[in-house]
């Protein structure tokens, strides 16, 4: 890795043209910036103007940042050391400060929350967007074209716009952001990501049915028909607006099945698996509520393709995931469990022989927030701007 040394450089606002020479990582903001010209991508080429605000070097700003994905990200961010909120918002709690909404964050040094009309972007390089489906496209339809965007909605996660207005029951104004949108699922989408301007942040039960199923879809080692996926969520993630449906008395010491043969995430879940089927697959979803805070849980239930066995999808899974940080394969036998990942941005997994011959019965774990949100929102922010993928994701699992 060579090193070029300049004093005191300002660009322009905007982005080294991909191609161009690669900058990864600039350091001594200010008068003296030192470039590494390496492998990894480019970063905003902004003046390098060091400022007592800009304590770190990428800016961020933070759409919907009083909601629990929003939460959640400053939680993540605390422990990053190089992307700092410069810019948060929210809707009914615009003015108030984030502490005063999210006491556990105190001791966070936080700008205070505005609402989106009010926000200025000059002051950010990229936005997570953390918003309601719907709201979301409006507003990403509105930003300065130099920000870096993961957005956590589900508003350009389907690329057939007619099926999201089908499944959303609203008209989606922004196909042609749609078109350069990124579906962001990280371990089978990275190289995708890396380039992407807009990454669209896949839905938690999604990411909990499509890392085991994908690599096993495109192994062909798994039959396309009666794929059965059962999946259990805690109740952060419907969010922290007030429904009456997740007060505590109707949650507590019961679970329902909900979104009975036509929750929103199918068309989301079988675009995944037919793109990996190169096929249109079709499958059976039904979600439950359980009296939980976080977790999501899915067991999914697959024919075994012709002369295939149960050794044949552990292999291909373990060989699929043995370099990846964040998805672990468990040692064969041990039963996933949403305590062990609470927390953490890790996919636990598992595949067992059913008693019916010829079938396989597939276990996936995930924190709702972390991997099913926020943090593979972040995972895939460090990607687009040429971080490590694992900073300020290290995290271990909060257990009990
Ligand atoms: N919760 C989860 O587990 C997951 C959520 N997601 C998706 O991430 C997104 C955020 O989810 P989550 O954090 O749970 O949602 P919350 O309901 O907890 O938070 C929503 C945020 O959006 C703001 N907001 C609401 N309406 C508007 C509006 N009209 N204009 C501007 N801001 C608005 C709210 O502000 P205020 O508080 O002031 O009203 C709040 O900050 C959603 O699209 C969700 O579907 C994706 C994966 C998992
Ligand atoms: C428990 C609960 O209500 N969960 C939500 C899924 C949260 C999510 O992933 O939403 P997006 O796809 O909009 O990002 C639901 O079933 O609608």
């Amino acid at each position: 890795m060579s090193t070029a040394t300049f004093n005191s450089i300002c660009f322009n606002q905007g982005y080294l043209r991909k191609g161009a020479v690669k900058i990864s990582k600039v350091k001594n903001r200010g008068q003296r910036v030192k470039f590494y010209v390496g492998e990894a991508s480019v970063l905003s080429t902004k003046c390098m103007q060091s400022s007592e605000k800009n304590k770190k070097e990428v800016r961020i700003g933070l759409l919907g940042a009083s909601g629990y994905t929003g939460a959640e990200i400053v939680r993540l961010l605390a422990n990053h050391p190089y992307f700092g909120i410069t810019l948060m918002t929210a809707d009914r709690k615009a003015g108030q400060s984030m502490g005063s909404v999210f006491p556990h964050l105190i001791t966070q040094d936080l700008p205070t929350m505005v609402s989106v009309k009010d926000a200025d972007f000059s002051s950010v390089d990229a936005v997570f967007c953390c918003l309601p489906h719907g709201t979301t496209q409006e507003i990403i339809k509105g930003l300065p074209c130099h920000l870096k965007i993961v957005d956590l909605s589900a508003d350009f996660r389907l690329r057939d716009i007619a099926e999201y207005e089908e499944w959303y029951g609203q008209p989606h104004s922004a196909s042609e952001l749609q078109k350069e949108a990124v579906y962001g699922l990280t371990e089978i989408s990275r190289e995708d990501v890396k380039n992407a301007r807009l990454v669209a942040n896949p839905g938690c039960y999604p990411t909990s049915i499509q890392l085991p199923l994908v690599p096993l879809i495109k192994a062909k080692l798994i039959e396309h028909r009666n794929i059965i996926i059962d999946s259990k969520s805690g109740v952060s993630g419907a969010g922290r607006g007030a429904k009456e449906a997740n007060l505590y008395s109707e949650i507590a010491e019961g679970i329902y099945s909900y979104g009975v043969t036509k929750h929103r995430h199918v068309p989301e879940i079988e675009q995944g698996l037919s793109d990996a089927a190169q096929s249109k697959i079709n499958v059976s979803f039904t979600p439950h509520l359980m009296p939980m805070i976080r977790g999501m849980q899915s067991t999914i239930y697959v024919e075994l393709s012709q002369g295939v066995t149960i050794e044949d999808l552990y292999q291909q899974l373990r060989k699929s995931y043995e370099d990846e940080e964040f998805v672990k394969l468990l040692d064969k036998g041990v039963v996933p469990r949403t305590h062990n990942v609470r927390g953490s941005n890790y996919c636990f997994m598992n595949v067992f022989p059913d008693r019916i011959p010829g079938r396989a019965i597939i276990i996936s774990v995930i924190d709702n927030l972390v991997k099913g949100a926020s943090g593979q929102a972040l995972q895939n922010l460090n990607i687009m701007l040429g971080y490590p993928e694992n900073t300020g994701l290290l995290y271990q699992p909060l257990f009990p």
